[in-house]
């Protein structure tokens, strides 16, 4: 049976191209300047092997003139040009790519720079225009031709005028509708921003003629409007450059020019990585936080570029979550993009870019650490909540990565200091790295509970922001040294007090019993402090839940009533414990009141509401009358 071709229903499919594949009119500028490109670059390609071409820099250019009284615009380039034939199978065939056949043809193997592939980015003119006309001269022909279009009733070629080699893309703009202004495309200013947004970095002049504000001669302050030819694209990107040829101030003008960040950036990173994927790179550890960004708006991402044209403004899957204060851009040659050039088609080589990029911030940021601490701080009072974040998410999956880059207040240093550093300082017999929790590094210092711990000469790690906890929790661990809690039940210290404790234990269990009957639900337990030294009370917690991660859990708006199992311990080498026994053995209404009154007093201390201050005051009261 004979296999019939199937035959491409070009209006269909260009009404199809014109209404659905690009989210953006604007799109249409990005690529016919595209196109323009790939032309020249085709004469550069065409002048290695032909004698009779000689490629200089300066005659190759693209331009782009307004024209508001006729409401045309023109895209003109100085490239390859095409003969009949090629605007016929070119232009005459939706999803021909005559840059594809050309790599091909030529076997450019570094002939990456070429964008075209799809052979559909050029009918995108008719998302704004209401005829396409092209006027070409080919390098290879003496005869110019005209290719016009009102992409409904197909097109014509015929024979036109023509003197230098290379194509005008000549738009007539469709009439503004009520929703649609195409209007802006004649705007020399909105012009020039798409050029910079999406064509900066193609390596041609993108020349306009720009309207500017001249001083009148022999006069004062008064100013004249002249037309001056500008280029404006910049041409040579960044990324493409010779890091030797680069100082730091460039990259800080880059930031800049990009709105990545209004502070300066702490840290730059350039890569150009020749492995499994290529890619050039350009990446910003900023300063300051921005003003959203611990909100749902920020949006996380870098510019991701194929070829220096710009694809993406933000890449969201170029990053992880807990790296989202990176700015910067990527630009690969090697994306697999849809065609619109909008998105990728598939996202492997994302993938491998991405992790590389997540590796190559984590060793800068690591050495930042090592050597470049005063930054690395400054960073981390931006950034660091989200580092801690990053440990407590996808239940601790990147904790591995993250830990070498927190940061805690130590009580002995007196500055923030890295987890390895507190081991390095770990005496022989100190079994845990020990923490306390609080609102402040001023509270925490005061907590009774860190008398002990500090007494016996070991460091405790200050955590002031309420993700702290959650995050040591997650990590459970450094180096195999646990963390402890200087409030949890048990401190890890050595037997010895352990026994003295179950011995006190004993001789105070009828005391330490009537009190957990008059404090009821609001304690799971009431005993003995091998904790405290000179403070008469302060509340521990047993289990999962510590005093300040109930303390976060109740201020969340789906507040589920999570409690600590609270523990009052009371110092019995306290005078007040002398107190108790005494009303112990003969009043159980002041053994009630004095009880209330240092339960109370412990939650003060904890930071933790007191459930009825009118009752607490009352008790004070009757205490002192
Ligand atoms: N300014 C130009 N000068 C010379 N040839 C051009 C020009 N514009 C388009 N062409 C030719 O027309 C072909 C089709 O262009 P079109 O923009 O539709 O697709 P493409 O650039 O090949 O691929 P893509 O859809 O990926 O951009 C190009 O491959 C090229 O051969």
């Amino acid at each position: 049976m004979a296999v019939k071709e199937f035959q491409a229903e070009s209006k269909r499919l260009l009404d199809m191209m014109v209404n659905s594949i690009y989210s953006q009119k604007e799109i249409f500028l990005r690529e016919l300047i595209s196109n323009a490109s790939d032309a020249i670059d085709k004469m550069y390609y065409k002048s290695l092997t032909d004698d009779s071409i000689s490629f200089d820099r300066d005659n190759f250019y693209i331009k782009i003139t307004a024209d508001q009284n006729n409401r045309l615009l023109k895209i003109e380039d100085t490239g390859i040009g095409m003969s009949e034939e090629e605007l016929e199978s070119n232009l005459g065939t939706i999803a021909k790519s005559g840059s594809l056949a050309f790599k091909k043809e030529t076997e450019i193997k570094d002939g990456h720079d070429i964008i075209g592939q799809f052979g559909v980015g050029f009918y995108s003119a008719f998302m704004v225009a209401d005829t396409v006309t092209v006027l070409t001269k080919s390098a290879d022909s003496k005869e110019a031709f005209k290719w016009n279009s009102n992409g409904a009733d197909g097109y014509t070629i015929e024979p036109a005028d023509k003197k230098h080699t290379g194509t005008e893309v000549i738009i007539k703009l469709r009439e503004n509708t009520e929703d649609e202004n195409f209007d802006e495309f004649l705007d020399e200013h909105r012009i020039k921003t798409i050029i910079k947004k999406y064509s900066d970095f193609i390596r041609y002049p993108i020349k306009m003629d720009i309207t500017v504000p001249k001083p009148k001669e022999s006069t004062e302050n008064e100013f004249e409007e002249i037309v001056e030819e500008q280029t404006v694209n910049s041409m040579v990107p960044i990324w493409r450059k010779n890091k030797s040829e680069l100082k730091t101030e460039d990259y800080e003008a880059f930031y800049a020019e990009k709105h990545y960040g209004f502070d300066k950036p702490l840290k730059h990173l350039h890569l150009s990585v020749d492995g499994a994927v290529r890619y050039q790179a350009i990446l910003f550890i900023p300063e300051q936080t921005p003003f959203d960004y611990y909100t749902k708006e920020f949006e996380k991402g870098l510019e991701l570029y194929s070829n220096s044209v710009l694809i993406m403004e933000k890449s969201p899957d170029l990053l992880p979550d807990y790296f989202s204060f990176v700015k910067g851009m990527v630009d690969s040659e090697d994306l697999s993009l849809n065609i619109s050039r909008e998105m990728l088609q598939h996202d492997r080589q994302l993938q491998l870019i991405a992790k590389n990029i997540k590796n190559k911030i984590k060793n800068l940021l690591l050495s930042m650490v090592k050597d470049d601490r005063e930054n690395y701080e400054t960073f981390y009072r931006s950034f660091g909540r989200q580092l801690k974040f990053g440990v407590q998410m996808d239940f601790g999956a990147h904790k591995d990565d993250l830990k070498d880059l927190l940061l805690f207040y130590s009580s002995k240093e007196k500055k923030l200091v890295t987890l390895s550093e507190y081991i390095s300082r770990m005496s022989e017999n100190q079994n845990y790295i020990y923490y306390a929790t609080g609102d402040s590094y001023d509270r925490i210092e005061k907590l009774p509970q860190t008398e002990m711990v500090l007494d016996k000469g070991y460091e405790i790690l200050y955590l002031n922001e309420d993700i702290d906890e959650f995050a040591i929790k997650t990590l459970r661990e450094y180096e195999g040294k646990e963390f402890k809690s200087v409030a949890s039940g048990d401190l890890g210290f050595e037997e010895e007090e352990e026994k003295k404790s179950e011995k006190e234990e004993e001789n105070n269990k009828e005391l330490f019993e009537k009190m957990k009957d008059i404090l009821g639900t609001r304690v799971k337990d009431v005993r003995a402090s091998t904790r405290l030294k000179t403070h008469p009370v302060c509340l521990t917690a047993e289990g999962e839940v510590s005093i300040e991660m109930e303390k976060v859990l109740q201020s969340m708006p789906d507040n589920q009533n999570i409690q600590a199992e609270k523990v009052l311990e009371i110092n019995t080498d306290h005078e007040i414990y002398n107190s108790l026994t005494n009303a112990l053995a003969s009043d159980e209404e002041k053994l009630k009141l004095y009880t209330n009154l240092l339960f109370n007093q412990a939650c003060l201390i904890e930071g933790l509401p007191v459930e009825d201050p009118v009752a607490f005051t009352n008790d004070m009261c009757k205490v002192m009358v």
